[in-house]
């Protein structure tokens, strides 16, 4: 299968997932003067409020936090989109020291880590795995986390990453809600691309959040404590540096909310 190492990593994944090399690739570099400012771009609305979360895993790639989608409790509209997008997941990407670890960067530098809150468009498809094929099916939330001050929320998440240090482990977690990892301002580039790990289907429209969350260090830390690997492997792999580095732009524009 895939991963994240030399021989399974990211400059290979193209062997079983052609669309590896396809035009609309995540995640990419950012140039914030070269993006187009859209004054008609609206804001984008985060209802999250009577959202609550229902179990946290470890799917051997990442640590994932997932959310009832059976109905419009929770859901990311306005801005680039033309439909509200459920939440589904959120997940996180980091790296194995502070500098990288991020899959967007902007204008040549990575953060530490980025969250990524995973929406589906329920008006027009039916199931989560039909959207994950169609165009617009996606709408991911990007968020940059940079080092710095402890996040007074992030620890709810970092106290439990014990309970699914193995592959395939998985753990109540009720009552959760992500408004709390939001930063103050919504500001975003948005741009049409893909899942960034197979099976990189191009089915993803992109928002990113230009103002990173700060989170420290020690908490940061907590998340190499997670293992890729299952409690019977005979290998132990520390989960760090999962994340994908930035695909060609391929023409495509990147629009900047105000
Ligand atoms: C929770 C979750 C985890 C993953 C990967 C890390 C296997 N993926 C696959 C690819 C991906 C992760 N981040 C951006 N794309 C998704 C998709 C469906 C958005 C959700
Ligand atoms: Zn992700």
């Amino acid at each position: 299968r895939w991963g994240y190492g030399k021989e399974d990593g990211p400059s290979v994944w193209y062997k079983n997932y052609p669309v590896a090399e396809g035009s609309r690739q995540s995640p990419i570099d950012i140039v914030p003067n070269e993006a187009s400012r859209d004054r008609s771009l609206d804001p984008i609305i985060i209802n999250y409020d009577q959202c609550t979360s229902i179990n946290i895993s470890n799917n051997g790639h990442s640590v994932v936090v997932e959310f009832n989608d059976s109905d419009d409790r929770s859901v990311i509209k306005g801005g680039p989109l033309d439909n509200p997008y459920r939440l589904k997941q959120f997940h996180f990407h980091w790296g194995g020291k502070g500098c990288e670890g991020s899959e967007h960067t902007v204008s040549g530098t990575g953060f530490a880590s980025e969250l990524h809150l995973v929406h589906w468009n329920a008006v027009k498809y039916k199931t989560f795995g039909e959207a994950s094929t169609a165009p617009d099916g996606l709408a991911v939330l990007g968020i940059f986390l940079e080092t710095g001050d402890d996040h007074r929320w992030l620890h709810m998440i970092t106290d439990v990453l014990y309970m699914v240090k193995y592959k395939d482990s998985i753990t109540n977690f009720k009552g959760f809600n992500p408004k709390c990892l939001l930063p103050s301002r919504l500001h975003y580039w948005t741009y049409l691309g893909s899942l960034t790990t197979p099976p990189l289907h191009e089915s993803v429209i992109w928002i990113v959040l230009k103002e990173p969350i700060e989170v420290s260090e020690k908490q940061l830390g907590m998340f190499r404590m997670l293992l890729f690997t299952g409690e019977e492997d005979d290998q132990r792999l520390r989960m760090e540096n999962n994340f994908r580095p930035p695909q060609p732009l391929k023409g495509r524009i990147v629009h900047s909310s105000n």
